[in-house]
């Protein structure tokens, strides 16, 4: 469970009297997620969700966040936004956390998805990406490919803790991503996360994309590996479902379309993508404290995914 700051009632209550957003009635925390605090909040006018920002979110990035979710809301898409209180203000500082009330979305995440559901993330994706065309900000990644390097050199010998073998492995797969990373394909900023939990859905439709703490400048069909790696295989990472994958990049390239550049280097891009999530999975495996409320995500489900993609062929992954 994903709370990691308890808020006191009276805590709660006080920071809901800066907004307009009536009285408190129920506070109850979440616990899907591992990298911040939510609470689902019930209150006289409604329901809302109230983040506290942990560890890997910094601070200075949050008003990147608000500009883009805002940019994207106003677009008309289905992303929550950052509520303001009566002074404008959307971000806040709550029991010693930065903190944001934000609106609610209905909908539910998939565990399971059908082919009509993953064609459906891949359209909110590209209607993202389309709409996120004219959006001025950028954020560096820090987890693009230095940073699984750096990362995976922190984790050092410990990832044998995790599978025999596994720190040799990593390193040799940085190597080889250093030396055929595709650099010159088009960068944007990018959700980075889209993950079957991080898309609301009601039915087939995508009532919901939330989420984005992970949003920088990256390559932009990376944002496609990273999802197609999060929705086409079984939890653990065996089992690719090809309908799905093909259902993905369909719903992709109806509503914004990749490359033929992209597309080629589209199993490289799903290598980077399980890197990425492999390491901070086996970060955080190695150094969640004890006492936190959270459920660790295993990082060798990612190695799978990684074995994969390094067989896989473009032409069949991602055909034109
Ligand atoms: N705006 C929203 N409307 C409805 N439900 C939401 C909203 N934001 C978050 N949730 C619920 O809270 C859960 C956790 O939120 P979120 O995924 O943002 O947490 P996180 O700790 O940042 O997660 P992650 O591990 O995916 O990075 C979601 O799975 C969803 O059930
Ligand atoms: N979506 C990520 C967590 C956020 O980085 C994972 O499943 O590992």
């Amino acid at each position: 469970m994903a709370v990691y700051t308890q808020v006191s009632t009276e805590e709660m209550t006080a920071f809901l009297h800066r907004y307009d957003v009536g009285t408190l009635l129920s506070a109850k925390g979440i616990a899907e997620g591992v990298e911040n605090s939510n609470y689902l909040i019930e209150t006289t006018a409604g329901r809302f969700i109230l983040t506290l920002y942990e560890k890997r979110v910094n601070v200075d990035d949050l008003p990147f966040f608000c500009a883009l979710t805002d940019h994207l809301a106003a677009k008309g898409l289905n992303i929550p936004r950052m509520l303001r209180d009566r002074r404008g203000e959307q971000l806040q500082t709550l029991a010693g956390r930065p903190a944001c009330l934000i609106e609610f979305l209905s909908g539910v995440s998939v565990t399971h998805p059908t082919p009509a559901q993953a064609r459906a993330a891949g359209g909110a994706l590209g209607d993202m990406h389309k709409a996120l065309g004219d959006f001025r900000l950028g954020r560096p990644n820090s987890l693009d490919l230095a940073g699984w390097g750096a990362l995976a050199a922190r984790c050092g010998a410990d990832l044998d803790h995790i599978q025999p073998g596994l720190r040799g492995r990593v390193m040799a797969e940085v190597e080889w991503l250093e030396a055929n990373w595709p650099r010159h394909l088009r960068t944007a900023v990018i959700h980075a996360d889209l993950f079957p939990d991080n898309v609301l859905m009601l039915g087939d439709e995508v009532s919901g994309v939330i989420d984005f703490y992970f949003a920088c400048t990256d390559i932009r069909a990376w944002d496609v590996a990273v999802t197609h790696a999060a929705w086409c295989f079984e939890n653990d990472g065996t089992g690719y479902h090809a309908d799905l994958g093909r259902a993905l990049v369909a719903g992709y390239d109806r509503q914004f379309g990749l490359s033929t550049d992209e597309r080629l280097a589209f199993p490289i891009l799903a290598r980077g993508a399980c890197l990425r999530f492999l390491l901070t999975r086996a970060w955080d495996w190695l150094n969640t404290p004890a006492d936190a409320l959270v459920t660790r995500k295993d990082p060798i489900a990612f190695l799978r995914r990684l074995d994969f993609y390094a067989e896989a062929d473009p032409e069949t992954l991602v055909p034109a």
